[in-house]
């Protein structure tokens, strides 16, 4: 069965899979960044943790390092590995019609998708943001959009968004990126935000703003 997003999952986001054992006591899932990682295949065959794993192979143009060649083909081969339940894909990838295969390979096999959106240089307008959402959402099982915030009208845009998105009854995962933003990624939650993300180690955070693991499973249960 896919990995279930119906509430709250907390991510450790890792390039290295050895941080799963130091991950377990706080996370939910491990988001592998393939992208980040030396030989991914190879480490998720050999994979022998506990947590299910969210798979991610971030494309350059969305801020990760795969490089465009066999990116969604190794996405969809991960699929095939038992302990992978959801992978990430970029709404922009679904939308030119590249992460056809890969979404049809991972309905098959029962691993569930994250479609993603992230913006790296501001915040949209929180009817932009509630458009983006609810079209990521026709895809994928959540809808995850991740801004740059400058400010705290930008972050109250991000969370307002959040809310009414999941009023309505869609499965939605949002942060704000920066400092202005840090706070969201503890507080999202609270509006209905289904996934956070967060380093083992504070060094090896891999979006500006992340609190480490320990912090933000602390900050989510006492404000949960
Ligand atoms: O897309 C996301 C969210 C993220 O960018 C963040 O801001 O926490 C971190 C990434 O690893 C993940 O793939």
């Amino acid at each position: 069965m896919g990995l279930q997003f119906d509430s709250f999952v907390l991510a450790a986001s890792t390039a290295a899979l050895a941080d799963e054992p130091a991950a377990r006591e706080h996370a939910d899932a491990i988001e592998f960044r393939m992208d980040l990682a030396d030989d991914p295949l190879a480490a998720l065959e050999a994979y022998d943790g506990e947590l299910p794993i969210l798979a991610t192979n971030r494309a350059v143009w969305e801020g990760g390092k795969a490089p465009a060649e066999g990116r969604l083909e190794a996405l969809a081969e991960a699929t095939a590995v038992d302990a992978v339940g959801a992978i990430d894909l970029e709404l922009e990838s679904i939308l030119d019609g590249e992460a056809t295969a890969v979404l049809e390979t991972a309905r098959d096999r029962d691993v569930s998708i994250v479609a993603s959106a992230h913006d790296f240089e501001g915040t949209p307008s929180r009817d932009a943001m509630v458009r983006t959402l609810t079209e990521a959402g026709t895809y994928a099982d959540v809808a995850k959009l991740a801004v740059t915030a400058e400010s705290t009208a930008d972050t109250l845009a991000l969370l307002s968004a959040t809310e009414q998105l999941t009023a309505r009854g869609e499965s939605v995962a949002t942060m704000a990126m920066g400092d202005a933003g840090r706070h969201t990624r503890a507080v999202a939650p609270v509006y209905g935000s289904k996934i956070g993300y967060a380093p083992v180690h504070p060094a090896d955070a891999t979006a500006p703003g992340q609190y480490d693991l320990e912090t933000l499973a602390g900050l989510v249960t006492r404000l949960g």
